[in-house]
């Protein structure tokens, strides 16, 4: 069986052959973190191998020393990253050498303008990981046996980065996996000692294994000579600090080494905005170090792609990904909780409905959530980079996290009338420090965009009276400020939905001058009415339009036009919810619809308006064409 299977050609898949072109050419200036992330992954497989060792007594063998070692062999020009972690079989090779597992990766690859391709950032974000070795090798061979396989059990994979690899069954005596770089010939720096020691000590410090090299003999002479058949056995030493980076003292760490450790657990190139480094000692016990990135993934808005902190139970490895600890919506922190509480044994489905799990959970989404407050209170700029990348993300903790609302509101950033960019930067605070004396609202719109919402003719009356209205055109923020109700003691109330309602900035004088019109012109609201009859739910005289000639407005409760159509865009159901017609009795063209007209000339004049004040509000209409098709007739006459 293994002579026939024994040696084997496949192919990359495509993504990879694409992935390992650009990331040659865009990671070439920064060629040295191939070494990084060859280590990073070898300190991985020794962190698999202790926790499968919980359930695999002899996993571990006579060879329970975890560690990595570089060596070089000059003459054959290769460089060697060996380790004694979990290993891989025939399968695990072929199936995690060869392919990315992540989805999406191909249309984003495909996607790229050439100048993001040169991005090192942006192909940063694949982790680059095992394949980063061909920046610096034209072939590269990985040697590998898992624990518990048998030695004539190890296999080989050997490719030159160009499409294609081969695989075969090899011995090999002890467990673990060699990567094996024969170094192009303009690489050759990375078989000096200097060189590497130099790397390690900036990319793998924080590393909780010893990376080993060879001892550098300074004592003896060079030259010396040697017995005949004396074999000379190498004396390996650790040029790493090897302990885990959090379980050491917030004093003795710096920056660098937070930038470092965060490159290793989160596959990400770029740096982090900020961090925060906690132990917890007495009733609880655990350590957190929880990392704000600076830049958005590509597959961010998958909200079920892999999440959640890498897990430790007293320092032992259990579990990527543990998404138990950290809400969706704050999906983008990456890190390391080390907890003292849980089992050993703890699995996913344990931890689902823990105890300690929910109190953990909480501890940590404080933690973040205090982490963002002090960014946003003492580094400003940095606050709002972190909301333009991530915010929308943000947004969905209002409906998500009941707890903590008052808090996440408190994070929000919002463009308003009160400035003239898109730009999101107002707080709820903001916009309370600058409420009128007489105003108990926080009054905001939610529109397709920028543009339609600025001009949206709900907002005249509040730019008459002088209030600020915040402007919101994420996807997400109908849904999200369904949510948030109050703020600070203040209602929050979107000016498209329901009655005009001022509170305290509205005049009497107003009001009775809209209920003598109400009265005055009840003839003209039946006849527009009868109209629109299935269009819309009524037909009022409207306080809040000042040039406009009319607007639609939402019923209290009921769901915007542009809601009900992303919801009928995502297959939902959409209860059936007709919005309210608001006219403008002091506009020109409300007015000559009282003079005498023609029974379909009024037909297509309240259509018009109609169909103008849906346009306003939502960009869209049902049937463009029937519009264009009256507005004509009219500019016709
Ligand atoms: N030294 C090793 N020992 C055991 N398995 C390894 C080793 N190196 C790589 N692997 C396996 O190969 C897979 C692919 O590695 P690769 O570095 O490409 O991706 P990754 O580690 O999953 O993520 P990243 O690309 O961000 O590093 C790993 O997930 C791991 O399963």
């Amino acid at each position: 069986m293994s002579e026939t299977i024994n040696k084997e050609t496949h192919s990359f898949q495509t993504e990879v052959k694409q992935l390992l072109n650009l990331m040659i050419h865009s990671l070439y200036s920064n060629k040295e973190i191939f070494l990084r992330e060859l280590i990073s992954n070898a300190a991985d497989a020794a962190d698999k191998l202790r926790f499968e060792a919980l359930s695999h007594d002899d996993y571990f063998g006579n060879d329970s020393d975890l560690k990595i070692r570089i060596t070089t062999d000059k003459e054959a020009g290769t460089l060697t990253i060996a380790d004694n972690g979990i290993g891989m079989t025939r399968d695990d090779v072929m199936n995690n050498l060869g392919t990315i597992a992540r989805s999406g990766t191909s249309e984003f690859l495909k996607a790229m303008t050439k100048e993001q391709q040169a991005d090192s950032n942006l192909i940063g974000q694949f982790g680059v990981g095992f394949y980063s070795a061909f920046i610096v090798a034209d072939e590269v061979e990985v040697r590998s046996r898992h624990a518990g396989a048998k030695p004539e059990d190890a296999v080989s994979w050997v490719s030159r980065g160009e499409g294609e690899f081969s695989i075969e069954s090899i011995e090999k005596s002890d467990r673990g996996t060699e990567i094996i770089l024969h170094l192009k010939d303009d690489e050759k720096e990375f078989l000096e000692p200097w060189r590497l020691r130099s790397i390690i000590g900036k990319y793998s410090d924080h590393i909780s294994l010893p990376v080993e090299m060879e001892k550098v003999d300074m004592a003896a002479p060079e030259g010396e000579d040697k017995e005949e058949d004396e074999v000379v056995v190498p004396e390996f030493e650790a040029v790493n600090k090897a302990t885990a980076l959090w379980t050491r003292a917030k004093s003795e760490i710096n920056e660098e080494e937070y930038k470092e450790f965060y490159k290793h657990i989160s596959h990400d190139y770029g740096e982090p905005l900020t961090w925060a480094h906690n132990k917890v000692e007495g009733k609880q016990e655990y350590t957190s170090l929880l990392y704000l990135p600076k830049k958005a993934p590509f597959d961010l808005w998958n909200r079920d792609k892999p999440r959640g902190v890498k897990l430790y139970v007293q320092r032992v490895f259990i579990m990527d990904d543990a998404e138990q600890f950290l809400p969706v919506y704050l999906r983008m922190v990456r890190g390391v909780l080390d907890s003292n509480d849980l089992p050993l044994n703890v699995s996913r489905e344990i931890l689902q409905d823990s105890a300690a799990t929910t109190s953990l959970r909480n501890a940590c989404v404080k933690r973040v959530l205090s982490m963002l407050e002090k960014l946003a209170k003492s580094q400003k700029e940095d606050y709002q980079e972190f909301w333009n990348e991530f915010g929308s993300v943000l947004k969905e903790g209002l409906a998500e996290d009941h707890s903590n609302r008052e808090k996440v509101a408190g994070l929000m950033r919002f463009a308003s009338t009160n400035q003239d960019s898109d730009e999101q930067s107002v707080s709820l605070k903001d916009y309370i420090e600058r409420m009128k004396p007489e105003q108990d609202k926080i009054y905001y719109i939610v529109a397709d965009n920028y543009a339609t919402a600025k001009s949206s003719p709900h907002l005249e009356i509040y730019r008459k009276k002088g209030v600020e209205v915040l402007l919101m055109t994420d996807r997400v923020d109908e849904w999200a400020m369904g949510h948030l109700t109050e703020f600070d003691g203040k209602k929050l109330q979107a000016v498209t939905h329901g009655e005009l309602d001022l509170g305290g900035l509205e005049s009497e004088e107003d009001k009775k001058a809209v209920e003598k019109a109400t009265e005055e012109k009840s003839d003209l609201i039946e006849k527009i009415k009868t109209q629109l009859a299935d269009k819309v739910s009524e037909v009022k005289i409207s306080a809040r339009l000042d040039e406009s000639p009319a607007c639609v407005v939402a019923s209290d409760g009921g769901m915007s036009i542009q809601m009900a159509r992303m919801m009928k865009a995502a297959g939902q159901f959409v209860p059936e919810s007709k919005p309210i017609f608001e006219i403008n009795i002091e506009h020109q063209l409300v007015k000559q619809l009282e003079s005498d007209m023609a029974d379909e000339d009024f037909a297509d004049w309240v259509s018009v308006l109609f169909d103008q004040a849906v346009l306003a509000d939502s960009g869209h209409l049902d049937d463009p064409a029937a519009f264009t098709q009256r507005l004509n007739r009219l500019l016709t006459k």
